[in-house]
């Protein structure tokens, strides 16, 4: 069991869930539209962000044309899962919410196993599609699902096999972590108590970023948030561009659905090099 230092991330998610509370209670859409942009770009974006820097060290890209062949694969990559979207969207959106959820998982797969990773993956994201199904279902249309009640209604069946899965791994871990069946809980009365866009910011901007910036900044030995934010900056700056970069192809659309794909379908793209890199980055990474 965990007695030592707590990392921010445990302290962090409460208040994110105080905080969401406080903004989902604003009321009209648009407070929580705006909050959404604003935690993704400052809080949620910069920790893939130090993918540069993560695999300059882990891919060593030692030269320019190793640099830029990376950034290039990274970029061909997302833009083949945009152009997938674009095809098929209910494929991909089902893609994208097990993926997202194997890669959630990976926050507590070093103590619960991968397996015990991917139900806590499915619990996070199980839960606000059970318990506000007609919410979640015109944001699933929004990002251009046709079938997005099929998707909805699977929520309850990867509730119920993701909670079966997380309550074995918790028990037969001997590793487990207070926050491993704490925040799950939390996770419970957010759920029920926010939008699902509140509830996404609350542990995606509070605890899985937070939580994957000091991991992959621990390793890489940036120790001051001076360092941080000048490993993320350009990157971030990229991605910005890159998302303003997008907004002329979906003119004509309402301003919310644009919103929506943008940060979306952006992190939909952006998750497949993630995950990768992650992939090779985590197990060189000294626990
Ligand atoms: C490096 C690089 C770069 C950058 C990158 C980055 C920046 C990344 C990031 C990444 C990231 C940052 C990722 C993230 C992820 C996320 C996720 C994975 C999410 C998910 C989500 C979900 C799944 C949701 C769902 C939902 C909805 C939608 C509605 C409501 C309900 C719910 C919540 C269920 C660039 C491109 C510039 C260039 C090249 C290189
Ligand atoms: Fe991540």
């Amino acid at each position: 069991m965990e007695t030592s230092a707590r990392p921010p991330a445990f302290w962090l998610f409460p208040i994110g869930l105080l905080l969401s509370l406080g903004f989902s209670a604003l009321p009209g859409q648009w407070p929580l539209y705006i909050v959404l942009v604003l935690s993704t770009a400052i809080l949620g974006l910069p920790h893939g962000s130090l993918d540069t820097a993560v695999a300059r060290r882990h891919l060593r890209l030692h030269s320019m044309p190793r640099l830029i062949a990376f950034l290039g694969g990274y970029m061909a990559l997302s833009t083949v899962v945009i152009a997938i979207w674009w095809q098929a969207p209910n494929a991909a959106l089902g893609a994208f919410l097990l993926y997202s959820a194997v890669h959630f998982g990976d926050d507590v797969a070093h103590r619960l196993g991968r397996l015990g990773g991917v139900g806590y993956g499915l619990w996070i994201l199980g839960l606000p599609v059970t318990l506000h199904p007609q919410k979640v279902q015109p944001l699933f249309e929004m990002l251009g699902a046709t079938r997005a009640d099929l998707l909805v209604a699977a929520g309850p069946w990867a509730l119920g096999l993701g909670g079966a899965i997380l309550l074995a791994a918790l028990a037969l871990s001997p590793n487990r972590a207070t926050s491993d069946w704490r925040d799950p809980l939390l996770l419970v009365v957010g759920a029920a108590l926010l939008h699902p866009l509140a509830y996404f910011i609350a542990y995606w901007c509070f605890l899985h970023s937070p939580r994957h910036l000091e991991l992959a900044a621990r390793d890489l030995g940036l120790d001051s948030w001076r360092e941080r934010l000048r490993a993320v900056a350009p990157t971030t700056l990229a991605t910005y561009a890159l998302a303003l970069a997008a907004l002329p192809f979906l003119i004509g659309m309402p301003s919310d659905a644009i919103l929506m794909r943008i940060i979306f379908i952006g992190l939909a793209a952006l998750t497949v090099p993630h995950m990768i890199l992650e992939f090779i980055a985590s197990p060189r990474r000294a626990e």
